[in-house]
């Protein structure tokens, strides 16, 4: 079982807005950099102490595992979403006590995922989340989907896309920039900053446009 021996964060005060439904992706494998997994237990405890739910792939390898293990540590209760193949062949991988939500097909799971989640973070990983931001980013700019997704760059990971981004801006088969729900930050505690300030100010404009009516 993955440790979460990570200082406490002492900058962020007060309550949060109200408890969200914080959907993780991120590495199936652990990767190679060591920094990548103490960002995972970071985010993991952040979500258990500012009393948000973790939703997930369900899996107990990696990041993910990495992830929900610290969440569950801290007191976050867990939606895990997993196929059901996935789930024979994880058997043997220790995933934390959660909610556990059988899909048919990877498409089903990544739906009930989107479907579920109030907000999006993404850590390192590789193919699988890779095409779960990309899903996200592509649903938002298709209005499809309007939900907050923030690529926590620790260590660089995400430069090379945000550098890919901007060439698809220059070449000209983007719109400058990542559209208004996507954030790049350097820590899990901005990420986590700045979708409770997204929730925050969402709730604000809810509650003028009901005052309109
Ligand atoms: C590779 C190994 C196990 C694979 N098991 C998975 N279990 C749960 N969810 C998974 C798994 N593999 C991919 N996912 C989903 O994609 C994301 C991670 O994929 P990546 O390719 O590792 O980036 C993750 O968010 C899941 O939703 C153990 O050897």
């Amino acid at each position: 079982m993955p440790t979460d021996e990570v200082p406490a964060d002492e900058t962020f005060r007060g309550p949060a807005p109200r408890p969200l439904t914080i959907c993780v992706f991120c590495g199936a494998r652990p990767g190679l950099r060591a920094g990548d997994a103490e960002t995972a237990r970071r985010l993991g405890r952040l979500i258990g102490s500012r009393g948000h739910r973790l939703l997930y792939g369900g899996g107990g390898s990696g990041l993910m595992g990495e992830v929900a293990w610290s969440a569950q540590h801290h007191g976050a209760p867990i939606t895990g979403v997993i196929p059901t193949f996935l789930f024979e062949r994880e058997r043997g991988i220790a995933a934390p006590p959660q909610d556990t939500v059988l899909t048919t097909t990877m498409g089903e799971r990544k739906t009930a995922l989107l479907t579920r989640a109030d907000a999006f973070v993404a850590l390192p990983g590789g193919f699988g989340t890779l095409d779960e931001v990309l899903e996200v980013i592509s649903l938002n700019q298709l209005k499809v989907l309007a939900k907050p997704i923030v690529l926590v760059d620790a260590d660089g990971f995400w430069e090379r896309f945000v550098a890919l981004v901007r060439d698809l801006a220059h070449w000209g088969f983007i719109n400058p920039g990542f559209g208004p729900h996507c954030s790049v930050t350097d820590s899990a505690e901005d990420a986590l900053r700045c979708l409770e300030a997204y929730a925050t100010e969402a709730a604000g404009r809810v509650a003028v446009e009901a005052e309109r009516r």
